[in-house]
């Protein structure tokens, strides 16, 4: 799209539905990171929400509606799984925990002249339950590994599946939420999107008692309002344990 038809949609406003940014709307000691990006609200697909998506290309619309309801049905069917999988009911997180307005980023990161000056997106743990991303067929994306960072290979036609932070709480830390990065590369733009399954903003989240147990020891999170989280998450600029320590029970 020519640069004058996105300037309409260009803001930090971070409540608007539809946008379009550079950097992060996260302030890190003023950090800025080789990043454009959309976001969208993408589901439900509801009059309100696609009045907000740009009618050109002509097949975009229908295009964003189908894929993401597939997405939505991936998602669905695989924390189906991942609940049957901890012992609990299948639709342990159908309903509330995933019935949010989903956000969904189309992260653009440009050939960067220097990547040893600067990273593509800071390092992060997803807020909210569950991520379904495509990275295409350039590499970027990195893992913490241990105490370092391990690149996330793209596999073509598969897409990486992260786990938020809402999932690390409410299996009391035994689905881990794992910090990662963007770094960039001299040659080729890189595109990810990324689909963020999030629970409703009045949803109460904390470890569910079914899983607080002997293999996961007492409860290390209190209970809080989704919406509680969001604040104290760009309170703490996305940094894992910062915004961690706000939930944590400290014994
Ligand atoms: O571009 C990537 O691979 C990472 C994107 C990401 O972590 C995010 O949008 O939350
Ligand atoms: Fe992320």
């Amino acid at each position: 799209m020519p640069a004058e038809e996105k300037l309409p949609y260009r803001s930090d406003d971070l409540s608007k539905h539809f946008r379009v940014s550079s950097s992060t709307p996260y302030d890190r000691n003023g950090d800025r990171y080789w990043l454009d990006y959309l976001k969208i609200n993408c589901h439900p697909v509801t009059d309100e929400h696609v009045r907000e998506w740009p009618e050109k290309p002509a097949s975009f619309r229908s295009s964003l509606a189908e894929y993401s309801a597939a997405v939505h049905e991936l998602a669905q069917t695989l924390l189906r799984l991942i609940a049957e999988g901890l012992g609990l009911d299948g639709g342990f997180f159908a309903g509330d925990l995933s019935g949010g307005s989903t956000q969904m980023n189309v992260n653009y990161y440009p050939p960067c002249p220097d990547p040893s000056l600067t990273l593509g997106l800071l390092p992060h743990c997803d807020r909210h339950l569950l991520t379904v991303l495509s990275q295409g067929d350039v590499a970027g994306l990195q893992a913490r590994h241990g105490g370092g960072w391990l690149l996330v290979r793209p596999i073509p036609g598969s897409f990486v599946v992260n786990l938020g932070h809402q999932m690390e709480i409410i299996t009391n830390g035994l689905l881990a939420s794992v910090e990662h990065r963007a770094v960039t590369n001299t040659a080729a733009v890189r595109l990810s999107v990324v689909t963020l399954i999030m629970p409703k903003m009045e949803c109460r989240i904390g470890p569910a008692p079914e899983m607080v147990n002997e293999a996961t020891g007492p409860a290390k999170f209190k209970e809080f309002e989704f919406s509680e989280f969001i604040k104290a998450y760009s309170a703490a600029a996305a940094s894992r344990e910062d915004v961690l320590h706000y939930f944590r029970i400290h014994r």
